[in-house]
């Protein structure tokens, strides 16, 4: 046993540290989010329901919709616990056996929109990833020279304080989702790492060290795709899809418009319709 292999099972024989789940319980196709309630809100539509666990953020449950076999599990908020999700996941479902079982990985999550058209509601789909937090730094990952390209473009506008870590690229799965809604917006995502200065909002007091505005950073697109939104996990998630070989895409709901400035409404209705839609499109 590695040491690795130590702190993954410290709890039981079969079942990762700190999500708590067993390989067996862990299905091919896999939701994440990252609020722990939204768990038991995609539950209450299946049909049947395994188990419910929670350990920490990491909320899960397993069950079926349409036939199809699903783990839904909460990662919290921010790429340090994709990392621990995405491990774990690896580690309890492929560590031990020779036939390695190929995953789908479904973020349905919420996000800030970054183009004025964006309003509350709209569902956005993301084709790439940029990460500014650092993750894929730690690993070694191959990227596609498209990836590389995006990921110096994006360097090169210098939108970034040179302290912090360079930014990354990923693309979502090839096969995952090839086929979506026409009302689906396909764009770049920006993974920040934290939502107050990372992306650009004051911090309390008012202090901040903004080197551009958003209006600067929402300026930016890749092969006629636009930075279309800013969140905390899609990179994070591409990347150790990528690291691992499995799939993987992301799927968002706006909530707030960072160049209008609008938010929405009522956030619980525009997540429940990207739940509603999204599973649909998954399991059919
Ligand atoms: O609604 P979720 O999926 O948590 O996604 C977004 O909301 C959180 C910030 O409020 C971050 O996790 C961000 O990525
Ligand atoms: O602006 C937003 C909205 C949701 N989630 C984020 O990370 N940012």
């Amino acid at each position: 046993m590695s040491p690795n292999d130590q702190w993954v099972k410290t709890q039981s024989q079969t079942a990762a540290y700190h999500i708590n789940l067993t390989g067996e319980e862990i299905s091919n196709d896999i939701i994440i989010v990252g609020d722990p309630e939204r768990v038991g809100t995609i539950g209450e539509r299946f049909d049947e329901i395994h188990y419910q666990k929670s350990n920490r953020e990491f909320s899960s449950l397993g069950g079926r919709l349409n036939n199809k076999q699903l783990t839904v599990v909460s990662s919290g908020i921010g790429v340090d616990n994709i990392d621990i999700l995405l491990n774990e996941i690896e580690h309890v479902v492929n560590g031990n056996s020779q036939a390695k079982r190929t995953l789908n990985f479904y973020r349905l999550g919420t996000t800030g929109g970054l183009q004025r058209e964006l309003s509350p509601g709209s569902v956005l789909i993301s084709e790439y990833a940029i990460g500014i937090e650092g993750l894929m730094h730690y690993y070694p990952i191959k990227y596609s020279d498209e990836e590389k390209n995006l990921a110096l473009s994006f360097k090169q506008e210098n939108f970034l304080p040179t302290e912090i870590a360079a930014p990354y690229a990923v693309r979502k799965g090839s096969k995952i989702l090839p086929q979506f809604p026409k009302a689906w917006i396909k764009g770049i995502t920006l993974t920040a790492n934290g939502f107050y200065g990372p992306q650009l909002r004051d911090g309390a007091h008012g202090l901040s060290k903004k080197r551009h505005s958003i209006e600067e950073l929402s300026q930016f697109s890749f092969q006629n795709l636009a930075l279309t939104n800013i969140e905390m996990e899609c990179s994070g998630i591409y990347g150790m899809a990528k690291l691992f070989n499995h799939q993987a895409v992301t799927i968002c709901t706006v909530i707030a418009n960072r160049i209008t400035g609008e938010i929405a409404s009522d956030i619980k209705g525009a997540t429940n319709n990207l739940i509603d839609h999204a599973l649909e499109v998954i399991t059919t």
